[in-house]
């Protein structure tokens, strides 16, 4: 169970998720959708219940990428400099900057500042973060919010690769998926 200002958002939520599975949290808006994912990445307390992990080798904190509203991003340091140092302070290398950036179709712009790219670029970069270091469980919520249709077919790419290597994805969204999920809908309608 999860309170939020002292109210229980979420009670009585039970579920599983496997190596190479993706689950949508599906729900009205205000239906606890991103305390969910916060919950799980242990960014709110939970009052009861408990959240498991069965890789022994990697406690599940490091193997936890969350993705949230907020892109996190410094506004003067150019767009490659934002995901060097992130890259640098998370730890677990994945592929170079120049790279990741190339995979969410932003090379170009990676010396332009962080302030001048658009919502939807922002939301790009926050994707590129997921190729920067390689984590097992991604927490997203909302990734295509801001989305055009060319970041939104990237974004399927990215999620079914995840999900082919083996990766674990829990996302909270209103809309469908690009990949083969299970569905949890939480709250009432
Ligand atoms: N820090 C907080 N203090 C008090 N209430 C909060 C806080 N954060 C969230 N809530 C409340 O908890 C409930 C669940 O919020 P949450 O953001 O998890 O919903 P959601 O399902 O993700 O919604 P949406 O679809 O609108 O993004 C809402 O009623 C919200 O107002």
């Amino acid at each position: 169970m999860v309170k939020r200002g002292g109210r229980p958002v979420l009670e009585g939520i039970g579920f599983t998720l496997a190596p190479g599975e993706a689950l949508a949290v599906t729900g009205r808006n205000g239906a606890g959708k991103s305390t969910l994912l916060r919950a799980v990445a242990g960014l709110v307390p939970r009052e009861a219940g408990r959240v498991g992990w069965t890789d022994k080798d990697v406690p599940l904190v490091e193997a936890t990428h969350y993705f949230g509203h907020l892109d996190a991003l410094k506004p003067t340091l150019s767009t490659a400099d934002n995901l060097a140092l992130w890259s640098k302070v998370a730890g677990a290398p994945g592929l170079p900057v120049i790279e990741a950036l190339e995979a969410v179709g932003l090379d170009h712009l990676e010396d332009l500042p962080a302030a001048y790219l658009s919502a939807g670029q922002r939301r790009r970069v926050a994707f590129a973060r997921l190729l920067l270091v390689r984590r097992p469980l991604w927490l997203l919520d909302e990734p295509t919010a801001a989305l055009d249709a060319a970041a939104e077919a990237t974004f399927g790419a990215l999620l079914a690769d995840h999900i082919a290597s083996g990766g674990l994805a829990l996302v909270a969204t209103h809309r469908p998926l690009p990949v083969a999920a299970r569905a949890l809908a939480i709250g009432a309608s």
